[in-house]
């Protein structure tokens, strides 16, 4: 098998691909089929992903712990607009990137998200979508594929009754069910959510699902990856990339400080995600020249694109108390209740649950609009109101306690219940750049200057205060729900009509909504600057753009002023996606793979 973690000696290379990520791993595998006598190398920062912890639906969030080394975590500035907060934002740290490590919530933007430039129209893009993936589900309007590896599926096990209960009490606030969300023109509604996940419960990661299988045939001799080696720099003749430096892992291979580079014959493929590759990028010599004289990095080309328009959706989650019972929840596995052992030799199928059963695409009403004031008003006249299909927000039903488990308390086992919410088209824009060194450990990570500028624009903090109250509405007509677990909500005060606590059952048919006072109002939005982060959706820092908007990237993936650069990865992304973003990401891996394969010349 081509998977290594010391390079064989004397590789000849065609293709060299920095991030074994999500879109990179596609690359090489769609590249590889196309032609097995092309010589391919992935260099992956992280480990492999031969872990039961990804491979295993249910231990999903095992990924996002420090000791698995299983993610990368990006440390922001302190923010002014997070209460003096310095957000860490996630990402995928092993090979598959994000799609090893994800939450696995299958989600598509609407058709005018993807109108990208030229070749990347929706129409043009729609097919990749569909390469990707084998959908089960009804498609009576044949947006869906029927052959891609991916599988999307309900997987095994759903917690079928709060996912009613959520669905019931949704049409209730206004949001009726529909049978499919993600097919690029139906929103204001909720869904029964579809996964990631096969039919049997196993994750759909692009590394277990494009490039291992090649790996392991013996048709594919010439498609190599190299994991636990991070990729420190593009090498280049003049401004033509020829190579890739890399040096081991400091997390892996912390005795082991040796830089090596390596030749590509023909190209090189930036795939290190929305917030590698524009580091990478500026490591090469590819930026501002400010920034990067101020890490002392000589100039390549003048690319003042490069890290800016930072996005990423921006979240919040609320926990309930409810009256579920341990087979309706994931608490009792998440919280040691359960041997993972007993689950195993049982093969239970709710070790291939995600615990989300519920997909929300939401807008407000004409008279919510209005009580949000006149710069939302605004806004919202001008971005959302002539087209119906933009929603404001995505929500889904958590079938767990997704917070901090030690607010929980000892002496009471219980299930809980959340709601995950985040905006769909934010306005806050960050940037990502390198800074100078300050000696860190791992200063490919460390050493950066990063503000994902979460909730520093009015409109998504308004966005977000709408939810609250909505989202809350929509709990409070479930029949399972017993109150708001205080903690992990805004502390409204006693007298407040909005005070959280438990409850010894459920709220009346025709309980009134909630009435926020100014000062209610005043709370809520201090708790979201506080307890808002990141949804994991970072995108647009090497942005598909004219060179003079500040773009990055051209519309065949090509690096302003380089020859033989490309990026494929969510950081070409020029405008939000209405989506959580792996199916994005994926889609751009094939499209990415299908314009190599013709400027290559590769044979079909
Ligand atoms: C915790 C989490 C939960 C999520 N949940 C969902 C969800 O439920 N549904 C959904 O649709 N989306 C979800 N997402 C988002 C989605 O998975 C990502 O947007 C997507 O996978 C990004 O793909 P990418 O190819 O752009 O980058 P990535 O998949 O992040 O790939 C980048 C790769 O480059 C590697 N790398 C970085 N720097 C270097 C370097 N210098 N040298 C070598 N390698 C390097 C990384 O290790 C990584 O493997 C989630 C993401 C996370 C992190």
């Amino acid at each position: 098998m081509g998977l290594y973690t010391e390079l064989p000696d004397n590789l000849n290379v065609d293709v060299l691909i920095a991030g074994g990520g999500t879109a990179g791993c596609i690359v090489a595998a769609r590249l590889a089929e196309a032609d097995p006598r092309l010589s391919i190398l992935v260099i992956e920062g992280g480990r492999n992903n031969n872990l039961p912890t990804i491979e295993t639906a249910a231990f999903f969030i095992a990924n996002l712990s420090p000791e698995t080394k299983t993610a990368i975590f990006y440390q922001g500035n302190a923010s002014e607009h997070l209460g003096g907060k310095a957000p860490v934002v996630p990402s995928g740290g092993v090979l598959g990137g994000g799609s090893s490590v994800n939450m696995m919530m299958y989600s598509r933007g609407m058709r005018p998200d993807y109108e990208w430039g030229p070749g990347w129209a929706h129409g043009d893009l729609l097919p990749y979508f569909k390469k990707l993936e084998t959908y089960h589900g009804a498609d009576p309007t044949g947006r869906h594929g029927t052959d891609g590896p991916i599988h999307v599926s309900d997987g095994p096990f759903r917690g079928t009754r709060p996912e009613q209960e959520f669905i019931e009490a949704a049409a209730k606030v206004g949001y009726p069910e529909v049978d499919d969300l993600q097919r690029f023109d139906v929103s204001n509604a909720v869904q029964r959510a579809k996964k990631l996940v096969s039919p049997e419960g196993k994750r759909q990661d692009t590394a277990t699902r494009y490039l291992k299988p090649l790996l392991a045939d013996d048709k594919h001799l010439n498609l190599h990856v190299l994991v636990e080696h991070q990729v420190t720099r593009v090498l280049f003749d003049g401004t033509k990339a020829v190579g890739l430096e890399y040096k081991p892992n400091p997390d892996f291979r912390p005795e082991e400080p040796t830089i090596r580079s390596i030749k590509a014959n023909r190209t090189v493929i930036a795939s290190c995600g929305a917030l590698g590759t524009p580091l990478l990028l500026e490591r090469s010599g590819v930026g501002n020249p400010s920034i990067l004289s101020r890490a002392n990095i000589p100039v390549v080309i003048d690319l003042p694109g490069v890290g800016e328009s930072y996005q990423d959706h921006i979240l919040a989650i609320y926990s309930y108390h409810s009256s579920l019972s341990p087979s309706d929840s994931l608490d009792a596995l998440a919280q040691g209740r359960v041997n993972p052992a007993d689950l195993f030799a049982r093969n239970d199928p709710i070790l291939g649950w995600n615990a989300q059963d519920v997909a929300c695409k939401i807008r407000p009403t004409d008279a919510d609009i209005a009580k949000l004031g006149p710069d939302f008003q605004a806004l919202w006249d001008q971005d959302f109101k002539p087209h119906p299909e933009r929603f404001l927000m995505l929500a889904s039903l958590v079938g767990a306690f997704p917070s901090d488990p030690s607010l929980l308390p000892k002496d009471k086992p219980a299930q809980y219940f959340a709601v995950s919410a985040f905006t769909g088209y934010p306005y806050s824009r960050g940037h990502i750049h390198v800074s100078s060194s300050s000696g860190a450990t791992n200063p490919l990570i460390s050493d950066i200057d990063f503000d994902p500028s979460f909730l520093s624009h009015r409109f998504d903090v308004l966005s977000h205060m709408w939810m609250y109250k909505t989202q809350r509405e929509i709990a409070r007509r479930m029949p399972c729900f017993r109150g708001e677990f205080a903690a992990c909500h805004p502390p409204f005060p006693p007298e407040s009509d909005a005070f959280c606590q438990e409850l010894d059952g459920p709220l009346a048919a025709d309980a009134p909504e909630i009435v926020y006072t100014e000062e209610d109002d005043v709370i809520l939005e201090k708790w979201l600057r506080e307890n808002a982060g990141t949804t994991w959706h970072s995108l647009g820092t090497c942005a598909m753009k004219a060179r003079e908007e500040g773009g990055v990237v051209d519309a065949n993936l090509g690096v302003y002023g380089i020859e033989g650069l490309k990026v494929v990865d969510l950081s070409i992304v020029p405008k939000n996606v209405g989506a959580n973003t792996a199916a994005t990401a994926m889609m751009i891996g094939e499209k990415g793979a299908e314009l190599l394969i013709q400027e290559l010349g590769l044979r079909k």
